[in-house]
């Protein structure tokens, strides 16, 4: 049971989830979702009398806690949300709503009223599918509600001031946190536990599962309404593309026929005119956040105080005029906040624009702005001719194309930030999409910085990791060292992988490397590190994949169209990939979706 096939679906769509709880971040990040956290803002006050149960209680205001931050990001963002998910969990005993305590006494009070006894936690979901149609915001609404029984031991006064004094229950439905310290309060659960955490993960899944696949008329016999295909196997994941209605909307079969069914299921029905626009103006929205990069508003604002368009206009040495639409324009795109005080970074802009950040994507812009904005400006040359536009755009003509890109040291040293930032982006998911705590040895090919070898050698303490890349890249890399002690398991080896020896390692990792280069090449490759590696090691693949019918508008197909002017290289599906390793004597190959840019394949390497 996962949440992959319907994340893939999700992967194109903007989702929004409508709660500050870290535990439902927590959980859903965890399952592979990617969403934006859009805290709700409505008052959890509805009069529980006027409810029949209290799960109706708990629905409703997941509803209106989604509903708010549906309604307040369409307004405030040029691009509205696909989804918004809202939550809320309640504690119900002997007729009693429990929520979160106002203070230590009501924290007492409600556990005393559980001690001993069973009761039960209720959370409810509600899914929010927003569209637009001229402008005006449509929502449709599906929700369920998950019980899960608990029952806690006898405890004493003690016991039970001791806990309130640790300040766990403050901020948890029912004055208790099952996850940590609460835990040692409880005697049982009957259910799932993710739900009393505060989301009923396994329930959500088969929400989704529902709406996103739901069975072909033909099989609802053989097709089992409440359970979600598997996933970990590619055969799977490329039947699901083939179910009726699997395509990015969800389909809403339990709703019979009519314009809402139409209107969910069709790409071009869906396409509304101010979702045309969006995409029209797309160029702006770039171009608005490279020339703020460019001309460092980010570190101009810093992490301090709200500053007002005259004193960054002064900053960054520019017309107060120009400054103050410049900066309405980041705050409309999300990247800073406008109060009556001035302008400040969102903390998306602290945290990814800043120059100076460990997760800065501030070279990636510039690189984007200065090199991709050139090349696109001949993507129809390149689907005329069907060739990269090195030539035009730089009078390169090297045979790898990402050697006209680095010319000078400059453009060399962004090169490798830009590479550098958008491989700390995911690294994280990458190392740890498997447990490769059985390797004592992996050797990251075009591992450039070290970025992910670095990840991998914090994740797992008994790795050495050798950084594999060209003497050109290697002789750059000590800028973007860290600090640390897990700095001595990584060691960098310069070499060419289509020309050198292979260093030695029980795990190869190439990532975001296979989708720069032809088939021809990708085979060449994939049988170099064939040879080197014994039979028992494995191959570790990242790459940002189509899906299966190759329709994934985002980030599937733009990246597609990114290789065709960029390189020579192509996009491939999970299964295409498969094939690829299947052919150089990788078999048992399995793929696990990160939620992030990349999904991440390990295949092991069999007796030739
Ligand atoms: C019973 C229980 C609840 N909780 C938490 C889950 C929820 O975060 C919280 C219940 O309050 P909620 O109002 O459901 O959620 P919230 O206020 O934390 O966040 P938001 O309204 O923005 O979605 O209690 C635990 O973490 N552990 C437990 O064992």
């Amino acid at each position: 049971m996962a949440l992959y096939p319907v994340v893939r679906k999700l992967l194109q769509k903007r989702v929004v989830l409508a709660s500050a709880s870290p535990r439902r971040q927590e959980i859903l990040s965890n399952a592979g979702l990617r969403f934006e956290v859009v805290p709700s803002r409505f008052k959890e006050q509805l009069n529980k009398a006027s409810f029949p149960t209290p799960y109706a209680y708990a629905m409703e205001t997941a509803k209106q806690k989604a509903l708010d931050v549906a309604r307040r990001v369409h307004q405030k963002d040029l691009r509205a949300p696909d989804i918004v998910i809202g939550a809320d969990t309640i504690v119900a005993v002997g007729g009693l709503i429990l929520e979160k305590p106002m203070d230590k006494q009501d924290a007492y009070s409600m556990l005393s009223r559980l001690n001993g006894k069973e009761h039960s936690v209720f959370t409810g979901v509600a899914i929010i599918h927003c569209s637009y149609q001229d402008g005006r915001l449509d929502m449709e609404v599906s929700e369920f509600y998950e019980e899960t029984l608990v029952k806690f031991s006898q405890l004493s006064e003690e016991l039970l001031w001791e806990y309130i004094h640790s300040g766990e229950p403050m901020d948890k439905a029912g004055g208790y946190g099952i996850q940590a310290l609460g835990g040692m309060l409880v005697e049982y659960v009957r259910g799932d536990f993710l739900n009393v955490v505060g989301f009923p993960l396994n329930h959500f899944c088969k929400k989704l599962a529902e709406l996103y696949f739901p069975p072909r008329p033909e099989n609802v016999q053989r097709v089992k309404h409440d359970s979600i295909p598997p996933v970990d196997t590619f055969e799977g994941l490329s039947d699901l593309s083939d179910v009726e209605g699997g395509g990015s909307s969800p389909a809403h079969s339990q709703q019979g026929h009519g314009t809402k069914d139409t209107h969910a299921k069709g790409t071009v029905a869906g396409l509304h005119s101010s979702a045309l626009l969006e995409v029209i103006d797309g160029f702006k929205a770039s171009k608005a956040l490279f020339t703020a990069s460019k001309m460092k508003v980010f570190d101009a604002l810093g992490d301090g105080a709200p500053l007002s368009a005259v004193d960054v206009a002064r900053k960054i040495d520019a017309s107060e005029h120009g400054t103050g639409r410049l900066l309405d324009a980041c705050a409309a795109l999300g990247l800073l906040e406008k109060t009556h005080r001035g302008y400040r970074n969102t903390e998306l802009a602290s945290r990814y624009l800043r120059s100076d950040g460990e997760f800065s994507l501030h070279s990636l812009i510039l690189h984007s702005d200065t090199h991709v904005w050139n090349l696109f400006t001949h993507l129809e040359s390149a689907v005329r001719e069907g060739t990269h536009q090195h030539p035009r755009a730089l009078g390169s003509t090297a045979d790898d194309p990402s050697q006209g890109t680095c010319r000078s040291q400059d453009q060399k040293l962004r090169c490798l930030g830009a590479m550098h930032g958008l491989s700390k982006l995911s690294a994280h998911q990458v190392a740890t999409a498997f447990d490769l705590s059985q390797f004592t040895s992996a050797c990251d090919l075009g591992g450039c910085t070290g970025a992910l070898a670095h990840e991998l050698a914090r994740e797992y303490p008994g790795l050495k990791v050798t950084v594999f890349d060209l003497p050109e890249v290697i002789e750059d890399v000590k800028r973007f060292q860290p600090n640390g002690p897990q700095t001595e398991q990584v060691t960098f080896v310069p070499g060419d992988f289509f020309k050198d020896r292979l260093p030695e390692a029980d795990l190869y990792i190439l990532s975001r490397i296979l989708h720069d280069w032809s088939d021809e090449k990708v085979h060449e490759l994939l049988s170099r590190v064939s040879g080197s590696c014994k039979p028992g090691g494995c191959l570790l693949v990242a790459e940002s994949t189509l899906d299966e019918e190759k329709q994934a508008a985002r980030p599937g197909l733009l990246p597609s169209l990114d290789l065709l002017v960029q390189a020579q290289g192509r996009a491939r599906s999970l299964s295409e990939y498969r094939h690829l390793l299947q052919a150089h004597g990788f078999t048992d190959v399995r793929a696990a979706g990160t939620g992030n840019i990349v999904d991440v394949i390990l295949a092991t390497r069999t007796e030739p």
